[in-house]
């Protein structure tokens, strides 16, 4: 399995004081759903934004499918999905004006598009509402619309921050689905999330941060063992505030 994202020695500085991540490597193969696990103030959502362009960083390269994010952003950016933990879509377009203009930035083919966006729409329950304005919408309904925008255009890499939070059962139960079946069609799912158990369930492999600094990343397996994720994460934290 080749890799989609390779992240190599990142480090971001907010200011001269405030390393927030420190030398961070990683890699996330193809068809593989990745967690990425820490505490709050971790470094997460700092790598994330990193990893999809949307932050500058003074050390290290990111690539994906083998294109650096800082020489190829536009490259980097047509093969990448991203919903961050609080999408902020347009209020005044309509749902579906939205996952067309999604479908058009990312030249999925007409006749594709409509029997993708039925699909989606149905599992989470928005086919009905794809008419209304956006802002219109409740919380959950923006962030199911971000994510059918997300999955209409089959990005060779999913970048999700924290996607289980304001999700109902229904959809939690679907995004699940269409993670795993996204991965089957060689999609690489990254994803930070708080919710142990889940990322314990769907995901092939696993990387802890504290404080900035990886402390470890592998298999679910290899990280577990015969533990619960959770009892494994607070032992490794515990040996790592220990050092
Ligand atoms: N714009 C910023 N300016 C300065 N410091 C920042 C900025 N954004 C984040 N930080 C700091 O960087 C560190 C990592 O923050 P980050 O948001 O990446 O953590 P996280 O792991 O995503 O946390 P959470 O689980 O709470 O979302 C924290 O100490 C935070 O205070």
């Amino acid at each position: 399995m080749s890799n989609v994202l390779e992240i190599k020695n990142f480090s971001k500085i907010y200011s001269e004081n405030k390393r927030a991540v420190d030398h961070l490597s990683l890699t996330v193969r193809e068809g593989e759903i990745h967690a990425f696990i820490g505490h709050n103030g971790a470094g997460k959502t700092t790598t994330i934004r990193a990893v999809v362009g949307i932050m500058d960083f003074e050390e290290g390269d990111i690539l994906i499918d083998g294109h650096s994010v800082k020489k190829e952003p536009v490259t980097c950016k047509s093969l990448t999905a991203y919903i961050p933990d609080n999408p902020d879509l347009y209020d005044y377009v309509t749902g579906i004006q939205y996952l067309n203009y999604m479908c058009d930035m990312f030249s999925v083919p007409a006749k594709e598009r409509a029997d993708r966006i039925r699909t989606y729409a149905d599992c989470f329950k928005l086919t009905d509402c794809l008419g209304d304005l956006v802002s219109s919408y409740s919380h959950g309904m923006k962030q199911k619309l971000a994510l059918i925008g997300a999955f209409v255009h089959r990005p060779k890499l999913l970048v999700l921050d924290e996607p289980f939070v304001g999700l109902d059962p229904e959809a939690s139960f679907y995004l699940k689905k269409i993670m795993h079946e996204l991965c089957e069609a060689k999609t690489a799912i990254f994803f930070s999330t708080h919710v142990l158990e889940v990322a314990e369930k769907l995901c092939d492999r696993v990387s802890i941060i504290n404080h900035g600094k990886l402390i470890t990343s592998g298999t679910m397996d290899e990280i577990k063992g015969s533990h619960s994720l959770e009892d494994r994460f607070m032992e490794v934290i515990e040996n790592d505030e220990q050092i």
